[in-house]
């Protein structure tokens, strides 16, 4: 699911990128989280909402599934995780403005990158993402158990989350995301999934975090940004990884030396 920046913003577009990458690099180098409200504003909220029931109810998501992409039994999976996802890189049919959000992303998550030449932030070099994964919890009490997005340096150094519910009550509908950061010693981030919310955190073992059950339909689209060193560490290691299943498997072929 890796996927290229697609570039081109408008005016006021530009001023919401302008305001917000200044928050990201303060608050990713002091926190590790970033959270900002009101991110495109009502009217384009509302149309990247629109977008999402729209495929949602067209039948386009599958059952979240687990790392390993085994197909583990329907019940255990839904012990562990109980949302429901579509992959998508914003060029599809009736995607335009769900198209327009990854573009703002991008280049707020590009510039901050730039700018903050010293900071955390700027010791990546983020040239890359995976596809927008479009979520639904479906609000039957499905939740995802507290896990790291990144465990593993696959490559993945920013989580961006934009949330899309509106007149979400956390007491009646639930669906909170907590945020164990490291380093914040017994204090948890509770992040409520409102509408026109945009959050980023550090993919990796700094921040574990749960999506406690949800009582109501619950949307969100995430973007994982890549750090162009650890992915391609990481592909490398899965390359021999791969070439070494191949050999270990005795199917016959030609041993490969890496
Ligand atoms: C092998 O294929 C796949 C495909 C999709 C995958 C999606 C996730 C995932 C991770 N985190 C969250 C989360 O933390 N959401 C926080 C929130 O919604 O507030 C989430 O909803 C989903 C993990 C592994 C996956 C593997
Ligand atoms: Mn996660």
């Amino acid at each position: 699911n890796d996927s290229k920046f697609l570039g081109v913003c408008d005016r006021d577009e530009l001023d919401i990128i302008e305001k917000v990458t200044m928050h990201v690099i303060r608050d990713m180098d002091k926190y590790g989280v970033c959270v900002v409200d009101e991110f495109l504003g009502k009217d384009r909220g509302t149309s990247v909402l629109n977008e999402v029931v729209g495929m949602y109810e067209k039948g386009n998501f599958e059952d979240g599934r687990l790392v390993s992409g085994s197909d583990t039994a329907d019940s255990k999976l839904k012990t562990i995780r109980g949302d429901q996802i579509s992959w998508i890189d914003g060029t599809e049919n009736n995607c335009k403005n769900i198209g327009m959000l990854i573009n703002m992303v991008d280049s707020i998550i590009m510039r901050a990158n730039r700018q903050a030449d010293n900071g955390v932030m700027g010791n990546y070099n983020i040239v890359g993402r995976t596809k927008a994964m479009v979520a639904c919890y479906p609000g039957d009490g499905s939740h995802y158990v507290k896990h790291v997005d990144n465990p593993n340096k696959d490559g993945r150094c920013i989580t961006a989350i934009y949330y899309l519910n509106r007149d979400w009550d956390v007491e009646e509908d639930g669906g909170l995301l907590r945020i164990f950061p490291d380093g914040w010693k017994d204090q948890v981030a509770d992040i409520q999934p409102l509408f026109d919310r945009i959050l980023f955190f550090w993919s990796d073992r700094r921040n574990p975090h749960e999506v406690q059950a949800a009582f109501r339909t619950r949307y969100a689209i995430t973007l994982w940004y890549f750090d162009a060193a650890e992915r391609e560490e990481a592909c490398r290691r899965y390359e021999r990884e791969r070439k070494i299943n191949l050999q270990s498997n005795g199917n016959g072929l030609r041993t490969i030396v890496c």
